[in-house]
């Protein structure tokens, strides 16, 4: 299980984030070590020039005179070769810890993005119907992304302002402990500040990227709905939409962008304060005599060194800010525990017999009235059962309770005598195939959509559910045949021809249960003849659900349920119907023709 979930939801999202670290542990040690390595050789520069003014103005009695090189010029060519050598250490160590903590930001970003969107998988069917699609996707994109950037550069930052405040802090306090406090006096002011920036940022950072996933949405959802924009001539009122939300987005950053700009000039006037005293009360030292001008010098660029990177926290207050609002939104996404209880009986797709059987079912949304009202019913073995209805009758969420995308809200379903709840979920999915309303077909060949799920399947095996899915003809005729790419969403294809590789993809997985609903809605006479041909032949020895509008397909049901306002009104064949002379054969009399509509 992943650690996060073992954490306590009240966690700092920084602690929970770092917890995505902890199997990358050794890698963190190296590069931590890498950046302090790196800040070390990159503080001694203000040595080497103090060393060199040493040697310039103390001649032989210079400090690396005194270590056995008396001669000036010797110290200079010593002093030219420390320096080689310390520039290249610390191009070096900085090669390394870019390289480490980039390819860490990489890993915990990709780790997190696998974890948040195999959880987001498993959440249930009514978690994405209350939620716009581009907001969760700004969340598994940008938010996950936003953590890259704090990640490549904010824990290094921080790992060199404390090496260098350390190592400066206690250069100051060995060697001019009673002005070195002066250098260090702002420091309490800039954390403190930083903290309260900090904290100031919060809210806003949370607002900008609320907004973020707002102008998302609607961008996927208007980039989905591009044809019906097109053909109602709205491409204006969009772009108002669209502007709006970004405008909103936009705001958002401006009040944001205000704060935190302020913050890096405000700790420059404290920086400079410290540096200011330094500057005056140390000059004021060397030029009574109390002081060696090569002490002196390197500390005005020391002090300079100490307090300069301090601006920087500032930047990486702001990246960690981002990140923070991304971590949470994230986490809480991570947080959502909305899924069905799951089963554990399994269930052998080889061995039911695909009985199902309602006794009292109730059901509704979460939003909305009730949907099915104390619906009794029995769906035999082997046999086709046609369901139809008023539009909203609630035949469609009859087979999302029976795919168990859904649970009732009271009274049961059982398959084989056996509760569903009881089954474990992933078998229930392979007992039956669901061709549904709304084809959807990847953007891949015709031969990976019709082997979606069943990817073992040989080409022969794809064909032969193809034929019976009367599909072969049309794929053959394609350009490239089984190897056509059928566009994002299938757009290449018409909406018969989908509904047929649906019908093929349902097929090849081989299921006992067989759903289809609304098959022939979207396709002409001469396709739904196709398609009920198919239905007769692919229908032989497995429980068969047609859901059809048009009763033409579901003529030859060996049981036909006729659901009203989620109750059931008649059940019976198509002939006992028909004589029944109730709400079946009314529609039957108006869709043949029989009766004036
Ligand atoms: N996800 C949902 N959330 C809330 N209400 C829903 C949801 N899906 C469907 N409904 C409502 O449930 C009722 C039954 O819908 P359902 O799709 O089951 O009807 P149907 O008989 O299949 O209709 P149609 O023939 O038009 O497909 C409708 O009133 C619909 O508005």
């Amino acid at each position: 299980m992943p650690l996060f979930l073992t954490m306590s939801k009240q966690s700092h999202p920084l602690i929970r984030l770092l917890s995505y670290l902890t199997p990358f542990r050794g890698k963190v040690v190296l590069a931590s070590l890498f950046s302090v390595l790196n800040k070390l050789f990159d503080l001694a520069p203000p040595a080497l020039i103090g060393a060199a003014v040493d040697i310039v103005v103390q001649g032989k009695n210079s400090l690396i005179g005194r270590l056995g090189f008396p001669e000036p010029g010797d110290q200079l060519l010593v002093l030219g070769g420390v320096t080689a050598l310390i520039w290249i250490l610390e191009s070096f160590f900085e090669y390394l810890f870019q390289v480490y903590w980039r390819n860490l930001a990489q890993l915990t970003q990709d780790r997190l993005r696998k974890d948040t969107y195999r959880h987001v998988q498993n959440l249930e069917l009514a978690y994405f119907e209350d939620r716009s699609t581009g907001g969760l996707i700004s969340i598994l994109g940008d938010d996950v992304n936003q953590l890259e950037r704090f990640l490549d550069h904010g824990a290094n930052d921080l790992i060199q302002v404390a090496v260098t405040v350390l190592v400066i802090g206690s250069l100051f306090m060995v060697s001019a402990p009673e002005i070195g406090w002066m250098a260090l006096l702002p420091m309490p002011f800039i954390i403190a500040g930083s903290v309260w920036f900090q904290k100031k940022l919060t809210p806003g950072y949370a607002s900008v990227r609320e907004q973020a996933a707002s102008v998302n949405g609607q961008l996927v959802n208007n980039l989905g709905g591009i044809a019906t924009i097109k053909s109602f001539g709205t491409e204006e009122y969009e772009n108002r939409r669209i502007a709006g939300l970004s405008e909103h987005y936009r705001k958002a950053n401006e009040g944001v962008i205000k704060l935190s700009s302020a913050f890096v000039p405000l700790i420059r006037m404290l920086i400079l304060s410290g540096f200011i005293g330094i500057l005056i009360f140390a000059g004021l030292k060397t030029l009574r005599g109390d002081m060696e001008v090569g002490l002196y010098s390197l500390l005005i660029f020391v002090t300079q060194r100490l307090l300069w990177p301090l601006t920087r926290l500032g930047q990486t207050f702001d990246l960690f800010q981002r990140a923070m609002a991304s971590t949470r939104r994230i986490m809480n996404l991570l947080d959502t525990r909305e899924h069905l209880p799951r089963g554990d009986k399994p269930l052998d797709k080889y061995s039911i017999t695909g009985a199902y059987n309602l006794k009292d079912v109730h059901f509704q949304y979460r939003s909305g009235p009730p949907v099915l009202r104390g619906l009794s019913l029995t769906i035999p073995p082997g046999k086709t059962t046609g369901i139809v209805g008023a539009t909203g009758a609630g035949k469609s969420s009859l087979i999302k309770l029976l795919t168990r995308f859904y649970d009732v809200t009271a009274g049961s379903i059982t398959l084989d005598g056996i509760d569903i709840r009881e089954y474990r979920n992933e078998d229930l999915v392979h007992a039956a195939g669901l061709v549904s309303q709304d084809v959807f077909l990847f953007h891949g060949s015709v031969a990976d959509n019709i082997a979606y799920g069943s990817f073992q399947a040989t080409a022969d095996q794809i064909i032969q559910v193809a034929k019976h899915a009367e599909a072969h003809e049309f794929i053959r005729s394609l350009p490239q045949g089984y190897e056509t790419l059928v566009g994002e969403r299938g757009q290449k294809l018409s909406g018969g021809q989908r509904q047929r590789i649906s019908i093929a993809r349902a097929l090849l997985k081989n299921p006992p249960v067989l759903i289809l609903d609304e098959a022939t809605s979207s396709v002409d006479n001469e396709t739904e003849a196709a398609i009920q041909r198919s239905l007769l032949h692919i229908s032989q020895g497995r429980t068969t659900i047609v859901i059809a509008h048009r009763l033409s397909t579901i003529r030859h049901a060996d049981q036909i349920l006729v659901l009203d306002a989620g109750t059931l009104a008649e059940r019976g064949t198509h002939q006992e119907l028909i004589q029944a002379g109730g709400i079946y054969a009314g529609l039957w009399k108006v869709q043949s023709g029989l009766a004036v509509q």
